[in-house]
């Protein structure tokens, strides 16, 4: 593989002795990751349905890795469950190891297309809030599409400037990871065009943008909460010399050790100006030492952990629901706060607790979009159905793998369901798949109309 020479010798002097084993990976093939959705079903459960064989990733409890020279997990009816998401190995670490807690308010900054956002808003299990950002709008639609997928509704989904959501959000965050935009070393196996892109916007580009990100984040974590830093790159100016500056910016931030992991190497104090041996707490992937492209993380914890109690839920006054809402609800089995349900025109929302004043921030989404109120009913939406459990609702239609029905489904297609269903019954269904929704339909006269998101159907 050609690569910059300019990269070529940075690299010597970065690893020295082993330079050569590093080079030499760029000839093995790449690794192909799927990392399961815990919010969904739980690992021990996915391997007994699993269609393929899977590898466990050694370091990352709910990552797997497949051949994906032979199999496309992405064409299964399993994917559109959102039982899990496809993801290069390495890149599964960063939010693994920032240690999200029930409850906590989350802010992903750089959060798009949302490999990490959704394992994060998996170990929040439907409490706290995800602050799901990315500068760019159009990457954030593919965010807010994973998200969804996901089943995860407790999020905002936002496409800002992290400067400008400092004033909504001082020192709001339990937890932040910042992916920061990178040179994309790491990814030059796996994508070639990565090589070019550094020709046009190499680590000098990348490290200014960095650090204005990693102070700006600095300020909406809490003191005692955590950070975490990570980027697919190798370049010191945008791993250890990032954090280096964000502790002279910031000195009540320190370093905090993470799980390791024996393929993990030591960040490396000797590429910083200080020196400051704490920056060995930092952790490089690279690809000759395990089976993933490569990344740094660095751990970061603010200020001196104050004995707070844990926020209580507010609970808000109750508000009178529509009626066509109310009944809908009657055939959840979950508990909700009439005060957090959001009605904007047409459109009802599920909203996050103890979110600020959120005006003239730009958004894609903020809650669980439940639906629509259509003249005197109620229509449940997309991302309600992935939002479910089959035993939260009482109205269910699960079809077996095998059934060629679940095909035409994700299709768009009008399903005869008169063996599933009787004569008398009718109105909404939540369709699922051994188990797992993956959304709705509408049953008039044992004849199910397809309410499956016409953007999301499997086009072959
Ligand atoms: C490494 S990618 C994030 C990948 C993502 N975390 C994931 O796991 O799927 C970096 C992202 O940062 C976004 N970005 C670039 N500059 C940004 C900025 N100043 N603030 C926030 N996001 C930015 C890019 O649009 C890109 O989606």
């Amino acid at each position: 593989m050609n690569l910059p020479k300019v990269f070529e010798e940075k690299m010597k002097d970065l690893l020295g002795s082993e330079y050569e084993a590093y080079t030499a990976c760029y000839d093995e093939p790449r690794h192909y990751g799927l990392r399961v959705n815990t919010a969904k079903i739980s690992v021990e459960d996915f391997l007994k349905i699993a269609p393929w064989p899977l590898e466990p990733v050694p370091w990352i409890h709910n990552g797997f890795y497949y051949d994906g020279d032979n199999i496309q997990p992405s064409k299964h009816p399993y994917y559109f469950a959102g039982l899990y998401y496809l993801q290069e190995p390495s890149a599964m670490t960063p939010a693994d190891r920032l240690p999200v807690e029930p409850g906590d308010r989350v802010l992903d900054v750089c959060a798009a297309p949302g490999g990490k956002a959704t394992e994060l808003g998996a170990k929040l299990g439907g409490t706290g809030v995800l602050a799901a950002n990315d500068l760019s709008s159009s990457r954030a639609k593919g965010l807010l599409k994973n998200l969804e997928l996901f089943g995860i509704g407790n999020v905002l989904i936002l496409s800002e400037e992290p400067g400008k959501l400092v004033s909504y959000f001082p020192e709001y965050f339990d937890k932040i990871l910042i992916d920061a935009p990178c040179s994309g070393e790491g990814m030059f196996r796996k994508e070639k065009k990565m090589v070019k892109a550094w020709e046009e916007h190499g680590p000098e580009f990348f490290s200014k943008i960095q650090r204005s990100i990693v102070t700006q984040a600095a300020q909406m974590l809490r003191p005692g909460g955590m950070l975490l830093y990570s980027t697919c790159t190798f370049s010191p100016e945008e791993n250890e010399q990032t954090i280096e500056y964000l502790l002279q910016e910031y000195p009540e931030f320190k370093i905090c050790e993470m799980e390791g992991y024996e393929g993990f190497a030591d960040g490396m104090p000797q590429v910083t100006e200080s020196k400051n041996p704490e920056l060995e707490k930092t952790v490089r992937i690279f690809p000759h030492r395990m089976k993933g492209e490569g990344h740094f993380l660095a751990l970061l914890q603010k200020g001196e952990k104050q004995e707070e109690g844990k926020r209580l839920p507010e609970s808000g006054k109750n508000k009178k629901l529509p009626e066509e809402l109310e009944e809908f609800l009657g055939h959840i089995d979950r508990k909700f706060d009439s005060s957090r349900m959001d009605l904007r025109g047409e459109k009802v929302y599920y909203m996050p607790e103890g979110l600020p004043r959120l005006r003239g921030i730009r958004f894609l989404r903020t809650g669980l979009l439940m639906g629509e109120l259509k003249k005197n009913r109620f229509e449940p939406s997309q991302a309600l159905a992935m939002n479910l459990k089959k035993e939260e609702y009482d109205q269910v239609i699960d079809l077996p793998l095998e059934d060629e029905r679940v095909m035409k489904y994700l299709k768009g297609e009008t399903l005869d369901v008169e063996d599933l269903v009787k004569p008398k019954d009718k109105g909404w269904y939540l369709i699922c798949v051994d188990g797992y929704p993956l959304g709705f339909g509408k049953l008039v006269n044992q004849m199910l109309k397809n309410k499956y998101l016409p953007g999301w159907r499997w086009n072959s």
